[in-house]
């Protein structure tokens, strides 16, 4: 296995149409190949942050023919880059659309594909609901992909909260989890970091945050913050809450192995019986 992988995070304020958003990415894609860079990770909604489901699906495509994700293959052949391209909207065969996941490798293949499971269905104080499921179906897999750089597991943004997924990737070796992200401003200052480390720190595995951040055409505003977190929970990139932005850093995948070793705790889990005491079983004082 290839220890050091050099990764480009690019923190994005994606437009609602997909012309802007691939330019965004096509100066992205050289800045990180002329980084000596393996990869470059994106963050949710990077191709289209559309609200509006009516014009958003005047413009949403099959895989197969999103431009967005036509000009990520091309710029992963032309630079010899991996592109994990965060998320984008795609119509599915079957018609239902998904907020869609893709890895791609350097000769511009898509090799693994996968289809936001959790959908953001909350009720944030003081907003309207967020409704994620009225836009787009959920997907029903997992997926992990076989890298040179070890296992990758793939989820987006709201995935961070249902933390199993990330014990099943990393019981299954996973190197590295990606979490591609829009978070929104009240739930990133409160739970956004914390929660990726915990990701980090409870499965003894990197984790590749990209955001979206600012002030988005389609009227939301998102958190930023975009991470890059050690097997350890140390972050090692952060690009903060103000602007767009794009950092390279190597990571060191013998790391993984090194804080599994310390720490065994996916291999010390054990099985336990579950028992409810009732409140009408104890004896009144
Ligand atoms: O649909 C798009 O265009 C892009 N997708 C999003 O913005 C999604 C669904 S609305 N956002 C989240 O999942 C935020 C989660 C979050 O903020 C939290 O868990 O606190």
């Amino acid at each position: 296995m290839t220890s050091d992988l050099r990764v480009s995070m690019l923190q994005m304020t994606s437009g609602n149409r997909h012309a802007a958003n691939q330019v965004t990415v096509d100066e992205a894609a050289h800045r990180a190949a002329a980084d000596g860079c393996d990869l470059l990770a994106l963050p949710e909604a990077a191709g289209l942050m559309n609200k509006d489901k009516e014009d958003a699906r005047r413009q949403i495509t099959t895989e197969a023919e999103d431009p967005f994700l036509l000009t990520c293959r091309g710029l992963a052949a032309k630079y010899g880059l991996w592109i994990q391209p965060g998320s984008t909207p795609v119509k599915a065969a079957d018609g239902r659309y998904l907020n869609h996941g893709t890895l791609i490798d350097p000769s511009g293949a898509i090799v693994a594909r996968y289809d936001k499971v959790h959908l953001f269905d909350v009720f944030l104080e003081g907003r309207k609901p967020t409704g994620e499921s009225d836009r787009y179906a959920p997907g029903t897999e997992a997926v992990l992909v076989d890298t040179p750089w070890g296992p990758w597991g793939l989820s987006i943004c709201y995935d961070l909260r249902f933390p199993h997924l990330y014990r099943d990737y990393a019981k299954a070796g996973a190197t590295v989890l990606f979490i591609p992200s829009a978070f929104t401003v009240p739930t990133g200052r409160a739970h956004w970091e914390v929660l990726l480390r915990a990701r980090a720190i409870e499965n003894g595995a990197y984790v590749v945050a990209a955001a979206q951040v600012g002030d988005h055409e389609d009227g939301r505003t998102t958190w930023g913050h975009s991470l890059i977190i050690d097997p350890w929970g140390e972050v090692v990139a952060d690009l903060g809450g103000d602007a767009p932005g794009q950092i390279s850093v190597t990571l060191d995948i013998a790391r993984v192995a090194a804080a599994r070793q310390q720490i065994p705790s996916l291999e010390n889990e054990r099985d336990y019986t579950f028992t409810r005491i009732g409140a009408h079983e104890t004896t009144p004082a």
